[in-house]
């Protein structure tokens, strides 16, 4: 079985978490690897229905997240998650789940600037915020705790996609996870 791994993307929306696991996803399957992208959105319809984005919600779908995550990982799998995760405290209890079972985990902090992010605005929620149609949009007017050590960070703003991706894709490598 080849060795199995959570990469958890961190950052703002828009920051290209979700493209950046996406584009990785395809070039690890392609090598036979196998691989699941646990996207937030997606994981919020289901297994974290009914979860808003105050403090407490934020945190219990970053650790059902990270649980699944978890057993995927120690399972072979490449776990890529393109979650948000703002606390500190949230991703550092993930961080010691996966240490506890002996599973890889790394941290990639996609550190795009909130100033890029609000133009990218991919599902217009920067918009909305400066509308004052909503509320509590992470790093602008809700927290976002920046990772001090990630593995890895990623200026996006920078790069293209291809070049985030193999950033990611090397840190396996040196890591010997692939
Ligand atoms: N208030 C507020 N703040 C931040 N994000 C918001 C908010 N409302 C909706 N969204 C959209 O929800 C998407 C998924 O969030 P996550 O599950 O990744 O967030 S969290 O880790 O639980 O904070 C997140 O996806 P990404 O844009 O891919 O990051 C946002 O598009
Ligand atoms: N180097 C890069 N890495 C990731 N995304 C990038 C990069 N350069 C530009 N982008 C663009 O930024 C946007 C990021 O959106 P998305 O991946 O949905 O962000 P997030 O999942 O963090 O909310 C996409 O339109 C993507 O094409």
């Amino acid at each position: 079985m080849t060795s199995g791994a959570t990469v958890w993307l961190t950052g703002l929306p828009s920051a290209g978490k979700t493209t950046i696991a996406h584009e990785l996803a395809g070039r690890l399957r392609e090598e036979g690897h196998r691989v699941e992208v646990l996207d937030g959105d997606e994981i919020r319809e289901f297994l974290s229905a009914g979860l808003g984005f105050s403090r407490e919600d934020r945190h219990a779908n970053v650790q059902r997240i990270g649980f699944v995550a978890e057993l995927l990982a120690s399972n072979g799998v490449k776990a890529l998650v393109p979650v948000i995760a703002p606390y500190a405290d949230s991703r550092e209890a993930v961080r010691k789940r996966h240490q506890q079972n002996g599973t890889a985990y790394l941290e990639v902090h996609v550190a795009t600037p909130v100033d890029v992010c609000s133009v990218r605005d991919v599902k217009g929620l920067y918009a909305k915020q400066a509308a004052g149609e909503l509320k509590g949009l992470t790093g602008v007017d809700d927290p976002y705790e920046e990772p001090e050590s990630p593995d890895l960070r990623i200026e996006s703003q920078h790069q293209t996609v291809q070049e985030s991706a193999a950033s990611v894709y090397a840190l396996l490598s040196e890591r010997g996870l692939l």
